[in-house]
C-alpha cells in the first residue's frame, strides 16, 4: 500500500466534486495504459453524492468503463434497497455505460447462487480465475465499522484471520444471509477482492460516523472493525470525509484548497 491519505472536506458539495474528479482521473490513467476502466460501486449515502457530481464531470467518456457493485442487497431492482436500481435511477441514465459493462446480480436466485453466478461474471469480464483487480472501488462505512456487507464479528471476517478457512479467503465475493442491517441477504466483495484493487476510496459524511472514523482511523480496543481490515496491498487508499465526519480525529489529515485535485 502506498500510503493512507485522510482528505476532509467543507461541505458534502465539495468532497463529491473531488471524488468525481478523483473517479475520472483514475479512468484517465487506466484507459491509457488499458482497454477498459474497472469501477466497484458500494450503495448508503454514496448513491446520492456520486449520482450528482460524476455527470457534472466535463467530457466525461465512459464507453470502456465496467462497473461492479462491491456488495449489494438481495432484493429486486425495484425495491429501494436495491443498489442496483438506485444507481439505475440516479446515475446511469445520466453517463453513457454500456448496459453490457454493469455487472449486477441476478436478484431472483438464492442466495449462494447469486454470489456464485456473481463471482462468474466478474471472472468472465476480467477473463481470471482468480482474484479480479479492480482499478478503483468506492467504499462506504456504517456507523458500526461494516463497509461492503462485511459486518464486525461476522464469521466472513474471521475468515481472513485463520487460514483453516483458506477456501473462504480466497472467494472473490460471498453470500450473507444475516446481515445487522436489513435486508439480511446480501451478497458482498470479500477482502482479498477489496485490497487487491489499485486504488480503494472510502466516503464518509456526517456527524454519526465521527466515532467509528475516530475508531478505525485512529485505533480502539478490541478487534479490528471490518473498515480497518481495507489495506490494498499495491494501491491507494483515500479517506474523502467532511468536517463532522472528521471531527474526533486527531492524526494529521489533509484539508486541500478549493478546486484541489488529488
Ligand atoms: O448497507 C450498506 O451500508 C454501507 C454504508 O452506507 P452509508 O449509508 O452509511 O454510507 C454501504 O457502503 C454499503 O454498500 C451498503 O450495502
Amino acid at each position: 500500500m502506498s500510503g493512507r491519505r485522510v482528505v476532509v472536506f467543507p461541505s458534502v458539495a465539495e468532497l463529491g466534486s473531488t471524488l468525481a474528479q478523483l473517479v475520472s482521473s483514475r479512468a484517465e490513467k487506466a484507459l491509457s495504459t488499458g482497454a477498459s476502466f474497472s469501477l466497484g460501486l458500494s450503495g448508503g449515502s454514496l448513491v446520492s453524492i456520486l449520482s450528482k457530481e460524476l455527470p457534472a464531470v466535463p467530457n466525461l467518456d465512459c464507453s470502456r468503463w465496467l462497473i461492479g457493485f462491491c456488495d449489494e442487497r438481495l432484493v429486486p431492482f425495484t425495491d429501494p434497497e436495491s443498489t442496483y436500481g438506485l444507481y439505475k435511477n440516479q446515475l446511469f441514465g445520466k453517463i453513457i455505460i454500456p448496459e453490457e459493462r454493469i455487472l449486477a446480480i441476478d436478484p431472483s436466485l438464492p442466495v449462494q447462487e447469486c454470489a456464485d453466478d456473481y463471482a462468474g461474471k466478474l471472472s468472465k469480464a476480467f477473463n481470471t480465475e482468480q482474484i479480479p483487480v479492480f482499478d478503483m472501488l468506492l467504499l462506504g462505512i456504517g456507523p458500526d465499522g461494516h463497509t461492503c456487507s462485511l459486518f464486525p464479528d461476522h464469521p466472513l471476517l474471521q475468515c481472513s484471520m485463520y487460514p483453516t478457512y483458506y477456501r473462504i479467503l480466497q472467494r472473490t465475493v460471498a453470500p450473507i444471509s444475516d446481515s445487522p442491517k436489513p435486508p439480511p441477504q446480501r451478497v458482498t466483495m470479500t477482502l482479498p477482492t477489496v485490497n487487491a484493487a489499485r486504488c480503494v476510496v472510502f466516503v464518509s459524511t456526517g456527524g454519526s460516523k465521527a466515532p467509528v472514523l475516530k475508531q478505525v482511523l485512529e485505533g480502539g480496543e478490541g478487534p479490528a472493525l471490518p473498515a480497518a481490515l481495507v489495506a490494498p496491498r499495491q494501491g491507494e487508499l483515500f479517506w474523502l470525509v467532511d468536517e463532522p465526519a472528521a471531527a474526533s480525529l486527531t492524526s494529521q489529515v489533509e484539508r486541500p484548497g478549493p478546486g484541489a485535485k488529488l
